[in-house]
């Protein structure tokens, strides 16, 4: 093993922010020194990068695939002049996209600028219940079709069938890498590789139940330029370079300490964090509600949730989380769009304005609302620690004075989340 500073070897895109924390988590576990960076790092940030492995966190789950695949070409632009051996097209466990896009002229426009004409797309996440047979998407028991996906208001995925989905989003032909061969070990998953090249197939949907197929998958693609998928099929990307020895031999999950105030803020509406609310309420600690009918009225929410953390010596809790039903109903009443982005930038406005009271450790839950309190407090670039929950690790930030931050997934963790990212946070041993 090496002990000098790194270049980078792995370059990753991610389509959301809290995506990109997953994938950091498992290349962290992996023994990958991580870091993760807000958009395309600025000359300042990029003179200090020390790192195995870069994560681009983007907005471009949801924008219009023209865009998506703009930001995505100059995000892989910078990996590559970063000298970065292997890319990562990291998107969602449950295959989020939109009617247009975004998967499929990303994946083939990456292909192109790297001048190769095959990769793999495998969302498949066994520890969160994610998995991929016969081209199907499954959530746990259900069909991603059933899952309660097809009601997402952005993303409504109706088609379990990946390899029909990613079809109808790709010009060059989607192919399956089938169990059967998945599970016949690395070298017939070579052999199958090389067979849907020759048919012509461009990307092609790998089937993936367990952490040992997605091992597999990951050895038997380490000589490919590009990668697609969920975090689950990082999995075996370390041991790979580990193996051409080009790992370092340090602790990679090892980050700065943070002393100071603790938050959690939880802006995700999702059944998971509906669960974590619960328990903290129902341990009796103290919570504040945001209700987005009070900040469309012009009430002094912010002002009233900040005075309530104020008064306690103990971490507070602020959330908008609600039913479906009460979001509905909020929706209806102000548009699915503004109640969104109200809550955000209520819980943006009072993360800084928590950090200006000595917050220095904020757990937050949401995809889109972690977007908006790390745009609020101007963080840069994550330093990927330990993993608290599947997908979801510990992050410092940096430069600057150091916050210590988990960004949770709506659909992550478990009942007992918050209490035990705080624990992390404070460096309090599991
Ligand atoms: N009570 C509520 N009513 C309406 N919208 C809400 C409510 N609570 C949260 N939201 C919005 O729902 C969205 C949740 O998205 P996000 O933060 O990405 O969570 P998740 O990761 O669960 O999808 C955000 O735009 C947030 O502002
Ligand atoms: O792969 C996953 O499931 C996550 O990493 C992810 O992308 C989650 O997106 P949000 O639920 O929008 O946070």
């Amino acid at each position: 093993m090496l002990n000098a500073p790194a270049r980078p070897l792995l370059g990753c895109i991610a389509d959301d922010f809290t995506g990109a924390t997953d994938l950091a988590n498992m290349l962290v576990r992996g023994g990958m020194r991580t870091v993760q960076s807000i958009g395309i790092p600025t000359a300042e940030v990029a003179g200090q990068l020390d790192a195995d492995a870069i994560v681009i966190a983007l907005k471009s789950r949801t924008v219009p695939a023209p865009d998506a695949v703009k930001e995505s070409l100059e995000a892989l632009r910078w990996l590559r002049e970063r000298g970065c051996e292997q890319i990562f097209f990291k998107y969602c466990s449950t295959f989020d996209s939109t009617a247009a896009g975004n998967i499929g002229p990303v994946s083939e426009a990456l292909l192109e600028a790297l001048d190769s004409d095959f990769t793999l797309a495998c969302p498949a996440f066994p520890e969160n219940g994610r998995a991929v047979f016969r081209g199907h998407l499954f959530v746990q028991d259900q069909l991603l079709s059933e899952s309660g996906m097809q009601h997402h208001p952005l993303t409504p995925m109706t088609d379990a069938n990946l390899v029909r989905v990613l079809q109808s989003q790709s010009q060059g032909k989607v192919g399956l890498l089938r169990y059967d061969s998945v599970t016949q070990g690395v070298e017939r998953i070579r052999a199958r590789i090389t067979q849907l090249r020759a048919e012509g197939v461009r990307l092609a949907v790998a089937d993936a139940v367990s952490d040992a197929d997605l091992h597999r998958l990951g050895e038997a693609c380490a000589g490919l330029a590009l990668l697609t998928g969920g975090s689950g099929l990082a999995l075996g990307l370390p041991d790979n370079f580990r193996r051409a020895g080009k790992l370092r031999d340090l602790d990679a999950a090892r980050v700065a300490a943070v002393e100071g105030g603790e938050v959690v803020l939880a802006g995700s509406a999702s059944q998971a964090t509906n669960g974590q609310v619960a328990t903290w309420l129902q341990a009796g600690r103290p919570a504040f509600r945001i209700d987005p009918l009070a900040l469309a009225a012009g009430q002094p929410v912010i002002e009233q949730a900040l005075a309530f953390a104020g008064d306690h010596a103990e971490p507070v809790l602020i959330y908008a989380t609600s039913s479906p039903d009460e979001v509905k109903t909020v929706q209806r009443e102000l548009g699915t769009e503004r109640a969104g982005n109200m809550v955000e930038q209520a819980m943006g406005r009072i993360a800084s304005g928590l950090h200006q009271a000595g917050v220095r450790r904020f757990v937050v839950a949401g995809g889109e609302t972690s977007g908006a309190v790390v745009q609020a407090l101007g963080i840069q670039l994550l330093q990927i620690g330990a993993q608290i929950d599947p997908g979801v690790p510990a992050c410092v930030s940096t430069p600057g004075e150091p916050m210590a931050l988990a960004l949770k997934s709506g659909n992550f963790g478990g009942p007992d989340f918050f209490a035990k990212a705080l624990k992390h946070l404070a460096g309090v041993p599991a």
